[in-house]
């Protein structure tokens, strides 16, 4: 699904494409002190990834990508920029927290984070606007989701894709490896409610269709792609499927990608709802806690990459 006419100026979006763009075209040892491994409190989660470290599905090739990523943080979101920190409720505080370090953005040019940080505000009140169309195409009242994105989880991907080299340029690769389908980033869904995604004019984004078949989902100037994640899936009983996508970078060009990730607030739960149930219609998911869902599928994955591994060992 795209959406135009949304609000952000195109602009805001290719200033910030611009500014990600020069931070990872930099030389490698200006991006490392922003590698996750260097985040005190959110190791893994925030910061530069480099070229090659990404595998997000163990039966496709590693990722030929680098990205930046970054988690909600209070103060940086508008609605909560006159409150203070320590107004956030005790069981809120669990899962949201500012990191007084700053990291990654205090070890980043602000030629990069002023850019990416303006879009994400911006990000964040159209986020808002989007999650009230949804609660109506859902049956519920315009306002029933607000409470649960009042401190939400929407985290950012900026994605960077060198092209992908073909096969005979590429150097000397284990024979199973060789094997795999060569990914920019491998099929997957993304684990929260919903995905804005913006693209450049590159191409190589791919979304499974119900029949089984890659359709690709072509960059159109000044929209936005939404992909539906697994708590939409999981909300709507499976009417609204989550959507299986992959990156295939054959442009012979780099590509840029920012992905804005919706969930719910950590410590909100995530059930089927009660309005999107026909008569006698049974629930096929439980009510799960947000940050247990998040906890299990980063488990989940683990676990079938930790499984194929053994099984070619
Ligand atoms: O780069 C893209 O178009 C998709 C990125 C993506 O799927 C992700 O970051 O989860
Ligand atoms: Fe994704």
């Amino acid at each position: 699904m795209y959406i135009s006419n949304h609000g952000i100026p195109l602009s805001l979006f290719q200033t910030a494409q611009n500014a990600s763009l020069n931070w990872f075209r930099s030389p490698l040892a200006q991006k490392e002190p922003a590698n996750t491994n260097n985040s005190l409190k959110n190791k893994g989660v925030v910061g530069y990834r480099p070229r090659q470290t990404q595998h997000i599905n163990p039966w496709e090739s590693v990722d030929v990508r680098e990205s930046f990523s970054w988690r909600y943080d209070p103060v940086y979101d508008p609605l909560h920029s006159s409150s203070k920190l320590e107004e956030i409720p005790a069981h809120v505080k669990k899962y949201v927290d500012h990191d007084s370090d700053g990291f990654p953005w205090s070890v980043t040019p602000k030629e990069f984070s002023q850019p990416v940080i303006q879009l994400y505000q911006s990000i964040l009140n159209l986020g808002r606007w989007l999650v009230r169309l949804f609660a109506l195409a859902l049956g519920l009242g315009e306002h029933d989701l607000d409470e649960k994105f009042t401190w939400p989880d929407v985290g950012i991907a900026v994605n960077y894709y060198p092209p992908i080299i073909p096969p005979q340029q590429q150097h000397q690769e284990a024979e199973g490896e060789k094997q795999k389908p060569k990914v920019s980033i491998g099929s997957h869904t993304d684990f929260q409610l919903f995905t804005l995604l913006y693209q450049d004019n590159v191409g190589g984004l791919q979304v499974l269709n119900a029949e089984g078949q890659w359709l690709n989902a072509r960059p159109v100037e000044g929209t936005l792609v939404v992909n539906f994640g697994d708590y939409m899936q999981r909300i709507t009983n499976g009417k609204w499927m989550s959507t299986v996508h992959r990156v295939v970078n054959h442009s012979g060009r780099e590509r840029l990608s920012m992905a804005f990730f919706w969930g719910f607030g950590l410590h909100e739960s995530c059930g089927v709802l009660e309005s999107v149930l026909e008569e006698g219609e049974e629930r096929k998911y439980g009510e799960i806690g947000c940050w247990e869902w998040v906890q299990r599928r980063i488990e989940m994955m683990r676990g079938v990459k930790r499984g194929l591994e053994e099984s070619a060992a």
